[in-house]
């Protein structure tokens, strides 16, 4: 197989979004969407990085990436329609296990309407993975972190902290129930386009989406925002059997662990309400988890109420590239 062999056999032959002009074939995609705004993302995948082979699968791998992606354009309230692929691929990736990882995309993106569009193929030392995103939001629909302000209401979707764990029972595993759950929360996470999408009607409304730890994507609102954030602990939504991990794995995990892909939200307590009818029609859980205040005299804080009732500063840490001092 050579590369034009395999751009042939993963490229689709049909679009589902009629705003596509031009997909795979020619030096650039063209698509035409005159009535929207449109949104755009980028990621990259790095083996040893994002994902290990040992516990995922090429499907997995695929799946994951673009998941990552739509929960960036949930984020901004958008509806996700198509995607740009870039791989660079060590020789000793066969054939089959890239396919596998074209259908874990395949899959999710067919899901939400999505087409393959284009991307670029090259050979290299170690699989690197690097998604590009579009997506359609209605014109000044697209939703900021900077949307939030004092007197609202800070909500998450989902439970928090189960792609950590998974990824912990899968490096060690033991005697731990509902394996199954904690491994596909991991590989296979859920993203909220339909409920972000929902949200349209609501006037104003502040959305981030967990990849780092809620403590990191709720600092970005803080400072976006220029407000302070109170999340009160005993309130962030966990899975049934979260409370099988040790106290010191649970904390870590719900505020700091990241890649759930589920939103953080903020809105104004008038509108609360709206925001539980959509939730329910997306079939989307949404737990209200804190309330935003005024600028600190210190500029954005978030503070963490834990369950003694003793508040402190959740600072913003979580999954960092980067960390180590260069010149
Ligand atoms: N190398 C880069 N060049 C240009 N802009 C960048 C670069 N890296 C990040 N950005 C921009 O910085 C902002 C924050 O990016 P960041 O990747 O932290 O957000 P995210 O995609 O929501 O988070 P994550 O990557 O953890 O999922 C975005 O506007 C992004 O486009
Ligand atoms: C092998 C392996 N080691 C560590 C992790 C955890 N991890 C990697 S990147 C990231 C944050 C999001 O990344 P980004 O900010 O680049 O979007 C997290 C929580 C993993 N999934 N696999
Ligand atoms: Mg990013
Ligand atoms: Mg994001
Ligand atoms: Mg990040």
């Amino acid at each position: 197989m050579d590369e034009f062999t395999f751009i042939d056999a993963i490229k689709q032959h049909t679009y589902k979004q009629s705003s596509i002009i031009k997909g795979v074939g020619d030096d650039a995609a063209v698509f035409r969407q005159p009535a929207q705004d449109v949104v755009t993302a980028v990621d990259v995948f790095v083996e040893n990085v994002h994902f290990s082979r040992s516990v995922m699968t090429p499907f997995h791998i695929g799946y994951r990436a673009l998941a990552a992606n739509i929960s960036d354009l949930s984020a901004m309230g958008a509806v996700p329609a198509s995607y740009l692929v870039s791989i660079v691929i060590p020789d000793f990736w066969s054939e089959d296990e890239l396919h596998d990882m074209y259908s874990g995309m395949a899959e999710l993106g067919s899901a939400y309407g999505m087409d393959l569009i284009g991307g670029d193929t090259v050979s290299g030392k170690e699989l690197t993975l690097s998604i590009t995103a579009f997506g359609y939001v209605n014109r000044n629909k697209a939703r900021y972190r900077s949307a939030a302000r004092p007197g609202d209401i800070v909500f998450a979707t989902g439970t928090l902290g189960d792609s950590a764990a998974g990824l912990f029972m899968l490096n060690n595993p033991d005697d731990y129930s509902d394996e199954a759950f904690y491994y596909r929360r991991h590989r296979m996470p859920t993203v909220n386009a339909e409920f972000a999408s929902a949200l349209d009607f609501l006037p104003r409304l502040a959305l981030n989406d967990i990849s780092d730890g809620i403590a990191n994507e709720a600092n970005e609102i803080a400072q976006a925002s220029q407000v302070s954030l109170t999340i009160y602990e005993e309130r962030l939504p966990v899975s049934s059997q979260f409370g099988q991990f040790s106290d010191e794995q649970q904390f870590k995990w719900k505020l700091f662990g990241g890649e759930d892909f589920e939103l953080i939200g903020v809105v104004p307590k008038s509108r609360w309400a709206d925001v539980l009818k959509a939730a329910d029609l997306s079939q989307t859980r949404i737990t209200k988890i804190g309330h935003v205040d005024k600028l600190g005299d210190t500029g954005p804080v978030v503070s963490l109420v834990d369950h003694r009732q003793l508040k402190r500063r959740l600072e913003q840490k979580g999954y960092t590239h980067l960390k180590q001092v260069r010149k």
